[in-house]
């Protein structure tokens, strides 16, 4: 690969990383079975109709991770890879429901992460930051004891929430309460909103819950005013171009909306959601999408700038960042 621009990635699910062979690693070294013979036949099951089936399989293969150092060994995996493609700071989801239903419990999970985290400034030039979702297809009651239980490393290890999974008839109201409370701790806000839900849950995310990013958000386009919203308050959209073909949000790539996001004025972000399941990590969304799209040099500088404006880092970092994106030298 010829040198990948440096950016950020603002949208990654942790569990979303777990590749088929680290995942029958840990199946053997915790005696979990799979019910699949072998990793390519786990890989031939990466075929997806919707959001909700690649959810099943997403939550299904999380049986793997017990063990603090289980989740140590993602995340480690996860930044080595996102540093050979360029990623210079990333902000890391997690699921902590997701696990807590087998018994893995947030201090596991929070440890667990954070060893890799800590070390990656050192290790692999990255700096990173822990957003922690909440099931939106799980009870807002449930949502609130996870905050709760989180109390220790909000402000800390844990820098925001998000809210994640299946999003259709779970509109983001039905989170203001736990997100007024993050909000309350400090934290930064987020949520997904327009990849299969419609743009009333855009509009939502904004004004019920106030986050300062959508994820995903494609679906704006459907609504002008919206569009102008979000322009007008230069709310970052963290895209992904790879989850939204695997996904059928979009047919191909080439159909792809984001130039019409671009056109619009809209501060728009790529980024990989689940990696593993999807096809590829940061850099590999960026050529994807270069090559269908036939983005210019200047398109994917915007696309790098904007992914480090959107970020949640200090301003030293940033404008250092900033300075590495224009430096960065096209080779093919
Ligand atoms: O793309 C996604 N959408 C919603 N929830 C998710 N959880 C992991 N990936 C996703
Ligand atoms: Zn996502």
């Amino acid at each position: 690969m010829s040198t990948p621009i440096p950016k950020a990635e603002l949208h990654v699910h942790i569990e979303g990383t777990l590749e088929p062979e680290l995942a029958f690693a840990l199946a053997d070294r915790n005696g979990v079975r799979l019910d699949y013979a072998s990793v390519d036949e786990l890989r031939a099951a990466y075929s997806f109709t919707d959001l909700q089936s690649f959810l099943d399989l997403y939550y299904a293969l999380m049986a793997v991770l017990r063990t603090e150092r289980d989740f140590t060994d993602l995340a480690e995996a996860y930044l080595a890879r996102a540093a050979a493609q360029g990623v210079r700071h990333a902000e890391i989801f997690f699921d902590p429901q997701a696990h807590a239903v087998r018994g893995v419990g947030m201090d596991t999970v929070v440890r667990g992460l954070s060893a890799a985290l800590d070390a990656a400034e050192e290790r692999h030039g990255v700096s990173t930051r822990l957003i922690m979702c909440f099931l939106r297809d799980r009870p807002a009651e449930e949502a609130l004891a996870t905050l709760e239980e989180a109390r220790p490393y909000l402000g800390g290890a844990v820098s925001g929430v998000g809210l994640d999974s299946a999003e259709m008839g779970h509109p983001p109201e039905k989170f203001r309460e736990v997100f007024a409370r993050a909000r309350e701790a400090g934290l930064h806000l987020v949520a997904h909103a327009g990849e299969e839900g419609p743009p009333a849950y855009v509009w939502q995310a904004l004004d019920v819950l106030g986050v300062q990013r959508v994820d995903h958000g494609v679906r704006c386009l459907e609504d002008e005013a919206l569009v102008e919203r979000l322009r007008r308050e230069r709310t970052p959209l963290t895209v992904c171009p790879f989850s939204n073909v695997r996904l059928r949000v979009v047919d191909r790539l080439e159909d792809h909306p984001l130039p019409r996001m671009l056109q619009a004025g809209l501060v728009v972000t790529v980024n990989s959601d689940d990696p593993a399941y999807f096809g590829g990590y940061a850099e590999d969304n960026m050529r994807g999408l270069r090559t269908a799209l036939g983005l210019s040099d200047a398109d994917v500088r915007t696309l790098a700038r904007n992914s480090v404006t959107a970020s949640f880092i200090d301003a030293e970092r940033r404008t250092a960042l900033l300075a590495e994106v224009d430096a960065h030298r096209f080779t093919d």
